[in-house]
């Protein structure tokens, strides 16, 4: 989308008019810090000195003679595959927060702030009672150890756990744990993270993507680059989307040039949506129809910037907002709205392994009527139909399956509109793809490169030819757009929620892409796509960590089932397609030679020839466990992008601040730790 023009005059009348009611500013106790923007990947903690330097790691694999078992020490389970090294010493060591309140803690010298409650808080806290088979003394037991920050999710995720023989801690500040799993991103967490040895859910500057203003930024950058970079001059180029076609015209209000051009350019004849850039469950948004309502905008964002308060804690301001071209016309199931929540799965940071997954659709209780005030007919989420006193009797008409909305698509548009059969499956997503590619054998479902292309690599369907697979380009171009700023380190994972809706048209659109995305199972479509959609994320996770660490090939992959490839990063790895995983390492040049040297010679590179190919294992639960791992090489730090990559690039100071990356505001307030189902559960 072209930048909007600059110095374009407001109109419209100047009427006093309050602020939306749901938007009225927060408490200045729940606003948090976020200096500049700053990513996590500034860690605030001062460089380990020699001592830190000699402390014992732990890691996956043997255990090495040296390491001998000190008192307390837990050892491996012999009924588990999976060989966790412990690390010898105390199970915690200190560290900002548990410092805090005494001092300032590391992080608040480095320009960060902390959480008043400091890392993220022993699940016990937001989630209650544990269930009884959680329940365990803080210290005791063996590991490997999981931490589940939060509840989203947490039965699911225990369970897939357990059933691997680990066991649950319950402090978030211990470091001694294999995965952890929490719903708000803690600075504390990202310090203490080794990577190769352990397994963390999110990336640290996820909001990238996940805010609607860092989502905003990247698709512009990328659209920017792809117009004016040097092979933009070199003529035809293959079809790279354009935002414009997927994204509704957006503006930042937070800068002045685009509030000016859209106060300018409103008119009555387009509705438009206002939104906080980092919130959650339709919370603070309001629509604009009018001449009135706009104004009231303006004077109100006006009013804050100038407010003298404001000025000088500008970090205080309220979060910034967007405005968007609502889409009048959507497609309607019933009569009513809808939208499509679907995943996006970085199941391995290095190399970037990322994946699409077909979710569900989310309806209102209402009927559509654009005319409506009622924001319960607009705002397709759960959290705002559960507002009705009729959800808990129709809750369940309010979310579709995929294979729902197909049948329905089939059955009321297929020849009205002249779609394609099972239109869901193939134009929209991908199932029937990867239906008929199980007919033609086992292979690895992919999208063609950069997601653009419509082949599906299978060479016993050559001739079949597939529609665009809408999502799945969309989201592999967002996750292109901000690739190279992405803080990657080995044993990052993620799983982002991206909305989709769907217009009269059959016209996509990206809404937007959450973090922690809600994973609860409160209606009966929801018990059968969630359980496995976290399932697979954790089998995924697993079994790229433990082929990124021995430098193995990462396909086929054996705990792939309904999760599609949209991007394989090898390629950014190793130096050309099929070149012997022990040739240099494009990033870690060292790489190879230190896992090689740590390794018996058979093990060494699977994948060269004359190798022996080890058979994929499957633990019981059908994935493979890090305990097949040979050895615990630990990588060299991989690149990553700067912190100052990380921030937005439009905005400056004060700006970026309000508007950016919020990633450090992720850190729970007193209120959101009270209120564990508020927190960040997407769509919920
Ligand atoms: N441009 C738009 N046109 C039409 N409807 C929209 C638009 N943007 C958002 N909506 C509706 O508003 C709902 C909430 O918007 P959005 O998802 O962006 O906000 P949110 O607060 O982040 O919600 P959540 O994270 O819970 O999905 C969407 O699910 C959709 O129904
Ligand atoms: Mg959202
Ligand atoms: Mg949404």
């Amino acid at each position: 989308m072209a930048p909007p023009p600059r110095g374009a005059r407001p109109r419209g009348c100047n009427r006093d008019s309050s602020w939306p009611p749901s938007e009225a500013p927060a408490p200045l106790a729940r606003r948090r810090l976020s200096p500049g923007g700053a990513s996590l990947s500034v860690c605030p903690r001062p460089v380990p000195g020699p001592r830190a330097a000699r402390r014992p790691r732990r890691g996956l694999g043997v255990a090495s003679p040296q390491r001998g078992p000190h008192p307390g020490a837990p050892t491996p389970l012999t009924g588990s595959r999976i060989h966790f090294l412990q690390r010898r010493g105390p199970a915690l060591r200190p560290q900002a927060g548990a410092r805090r309140g005494k001092q300032p803690s590391a992080a608040a010298t480095a320009g960060w702030r902390s959480s008043p409650q400091g890392p993220d808080p022993p699940a016990a806290a937001p989630e209650g009672p544990l269930p009884e088979g959680d329940r365990q003394p803080p210290s005791s037991g063996q590991g490997p150890f999981f931490y589940i920050g939060g509840t989203n999710g947490a039965s699911i995720i225990s369970a897939y756990c357990k059933s691997k023989g680990w066991r649950r801690i319950q402090d978030g500040r211990r470091e001694d744990y294999t995965l952890k799993w929490c719903e708000v991103k803690s600075r504390d967490s990202y310090c203490s993270f080794r990577e190769g040895e352990q397994l963390l859910y999110q990336l640290p500057n996820n909001s990238l993507l996940t805010t609607k203003i860092g989502l905003l930024n990247a698709l512009r950058e990328s659209s920017r680059a792809s117009t004016r970079g040097p092979r933009a001059a070199q003529g035809p180029q293959p079809k790279v989307l354009k935002m414009e076609e997927f994204f509704p015209e957006t503006y930042r209000l937070d800068i002045r040039d685009e509030r000016e051009a859209f106060f300018a350019l409103f008119d009555e004849t387009q509705m438009w949506i206002c939104k906080p850039t980092a919130s959650n469950q339709g919370k603070g948004i309001f629509l604009l129809r009018s001449q009135e309502e706009v104004a009231a905008l303006q004077t109100k964002t006006q009013s804050l910037e100038d407010d003298p308060i404001y000025r000088k804690m500008w970090f205080r301001m309220p979060q910034a907002r967007v405005v968007q071209r609502y889409i009048q016309n959507p497609l309607l199931l019933d009569g009513k709205k809808f939208d499509v929540r679907s995943y996006l799965l970085i199941a391995c940071a290095v190399p970037c392994m990322v994946f699409f997954s077909h979710g569900y659709a989310r309806l209102t209780l209402s009927l559509y009527n654009p005319h409506s005030r009622d924001l319960s007919g607009h705002l397709t989420n759960q959290f705002m139909q559960k507002k009705s006193p009729l959800y808990t009797l129709l809750k369940e008409d309010t979310v579709w399956s995929m294979d729902q909305l197909n049948r329905y698509i089939n059955s009321k548009f297929r020849k009205t509109k002249g779609l394609p059969r099972d239109w869901v499956f193939t134009t929209f997503t991908v199932r029937a793809c990867v239906r008929l590619q199980r007919r033609a054998g086992p292979r690895t479902p992919v999208l063609g490169k950069a997601g653009g292309h419509e082949r599906v690599h299978s060479p016993r369907l050559p001739a079949v030819r597939w529609r665009q697979r809408r999502m799945q380009q969309i989201m592999a171009h967002c996750f292109l757009a901000v690739k190279p700023k992405l803080e990657c380190k080995l044993g990052y994972f993620d799983l982002i929620g991206c909305d989709f809706l769907i217009d009269e048209n059959f016209k996509v659109w990206l809404l937007e892409m959450n973090s922690n995305p809600a994973l609860h199972t409160n209606c009966e479509v929801l018990k059968e796509v969630i359980p496995g959609v976290v399932t697979e994320t954790l089998d995924l996770a697993l079994e790229t960590f433990q082929k990124s660490l021995a430098g193995r090939k990462m396909l086929p992959l054996v705990a792939q089932r309904r999760f599609v490839l949209l991007h394989n990063g090898e390629p950014d790895l190793w130096p050309g397609p099929g070149a012997a995983r022990s040739g240099p390492c494009r990033l870690h040049p060292r790489l190879p030679c230190e896992a090689g040297a740590s390794a018996p010679a058979s093990r060494r590179d699977p994948d060269r020839p004359g190798a022996r190919r080890p058979a994929p294992l499957r633990d019981p639960g059908g994935a493979p466990g890090p305990g097949l791992l040979p050895w615990a090489p630990r990588r060299p730090q991989p690149r990553v992008s700067s912190p100052d990559g990380a921030r937005d690039q439009e905005a400056s100071g004060s700006e970026r601040l309000r508007a950016g990356d919020r990633d450090l505001a992720r850190e729970p307030s007193p209120e959101e730790r009270k209120s564990a189902d508020h927190r960040d559960h997407r769509g919920s």
